[in-house]
């Protein structure tokens, strides 16, 4: 599946003005309030007419100012999961799944029986919306949206009415959808974590424009690339479980990098993500002794972007891996740091989350 945008529209005084190109995986749409996130979720799930542009899925022509297409949004084969769930609530969570199904034209058991179990909704099939949790709920609508058969699944902000544990309950079966079903997702987050975890692609957003887009781990560790400012930076890294310790210590390895964590559940060879905040990464200039973090790495200065403040990005190769750093300016000074320079990170803290078909989850301190 590979969907391309390409529209201009102007919203009272917003003007949305953004191209990209959404590749097969999770294509997350990034960005702080009010960048244009759900304006261009709408112009795709053709909700709202663009002003002018074109809109294609695979060779489907979804829209074409130029040609007055503008296909009906039945006609897209889109699934939506928003915000709130949008059950039916009159209705039983089975028949919310069947209308799905029923959309599509078709009720497929076996299709059926695999969603709720991946879903783990086998017990409130009878019961109705009202009386289920908010994650349950939303679990459900995951499922309605995926036995509409879509060619691609719309996920606009699905867990920002949920508080941490409901995320944290939730974002393993986004993961399941995006290594089992494999699914095309474009979807929508304003998190830097959640974002770290799900996401193949980035669309970076701010004031309307495509500010970059990329594979997500190059965008994560591009210092100048910060819709939320420096301080929500961070980087991400793919690596695999490569020894559990027997003293609670699991090895990953990332490149020509080794990193110890928390013990995570995997066999070795199995693929997770590791997401490291700048905030989360110290820089010395020679290898500190005596220090109690797991992780001091080798790594060379690849950018440096001094803010307009005290603070400064400093852009890092760790074994073939971008890291990022928050430091002061004061720091950059004292330590005379420079592009070029051999230094060493030390990992305050890293969280750890599933990463294809084999992978394994937590999240760890
Ligand atoms: N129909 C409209 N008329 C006028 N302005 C609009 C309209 N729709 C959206 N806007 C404006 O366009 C801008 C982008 O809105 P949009 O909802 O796409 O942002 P967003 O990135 O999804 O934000 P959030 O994360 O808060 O949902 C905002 O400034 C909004 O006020």
């Amino acid at each position: 599946m590979t969907l391309r945008v390409d529209i201009r529209q102007t919203l009272g005084r917003f003007v949305l003005d953004a191209q990209f190109v959404a590749p097969p995986g999770v294509t997350v749409l990034f960005g702080r309030s009010g960048s244009g996130k759900t304006s261009i979720v709408n112009a795709v799930a053709g909700l709202s007419r663009p002003g002018d542009g074109r809109i294609t899925l695979n060779d489907k022509l979804l829209y074409d100012g130029a040609r007055r297409v503008f296909l009906p949004p039945h006609k897209r084969r889109l699934g939506y999961i928003f915000q709130d769930a949008r059950l039916f609530p009159h209705l039983s969570v089975r028949q919310n799944l069947r209308y799905g199904g029923w959309f599509a034209g078709q009720h497929d058991p076996a299709d059926f029986a695999r969603v709720v179990e991946m879903l783990g909704i086998g017990a409130l099939l009878d019961r109705r919306p009202g009386r289920l949790s908010g994650g349950e709920r939303q679990r459900v609508a995951i499922g309605r949206a995926l036995l509409s058969r879509p060619a691609l699944i719309l996920a606009d902000e699905p867990l920002a009415a949920l508080d941490e544990a409901r995320k944290a309950e939730i974002l393993p079966y986004f993961e399941r959808l995006r290594d089992e079903t494999r699914m095309p997702i474009l979807y929508v987050s304003h998190a830097p974590a959640e974002v770290a975890r799900l996401a193949t692609s980035v669309i970076a957003l701010d004031g309307g424009r495509v500010v970059a887009q990329g594979a997500a781990a190059e965008i994560l560790g591009d210092p100048s690339v910060t819709p939320l400012g420096p301080r929500a930076a961070g980087a991400m890294l793919q690596a695999v479980i490569a020894v559990q310790h027997g003293d609670g210590i699991t090895e990953l390895s990332a490149g020509d990098l080794r990193l110890l964590v928390p013990q995570i559940a995997g066999a070795p060879g199995a693929a997770v993500r590791v997401h490291v905040q700048a905030q989360d990464v110290m820089l010395a200039t020679a290898r500190p002794e005596g220090i109690s973090a797991l992780n001091v790495l080798p790594a060379r200065i690849t950018a440096l972007r001094l803010g307009g403040g005290p603070g400064a990005l400093v852009q890092l190769d760790a074994g073939g891996n971008l890291l990022l750093a928050r430091v002061t300016r004061r720091s950059v000074a004292a330590l005379g740091l420079a592009q070029g320079q051999a230094v060493f990170a030390v990992l305050k803290a890293v969280s750890v989350a599933r990463d294809g078909i084999a992978g394994a989850a937590g999240s760890q301190r």
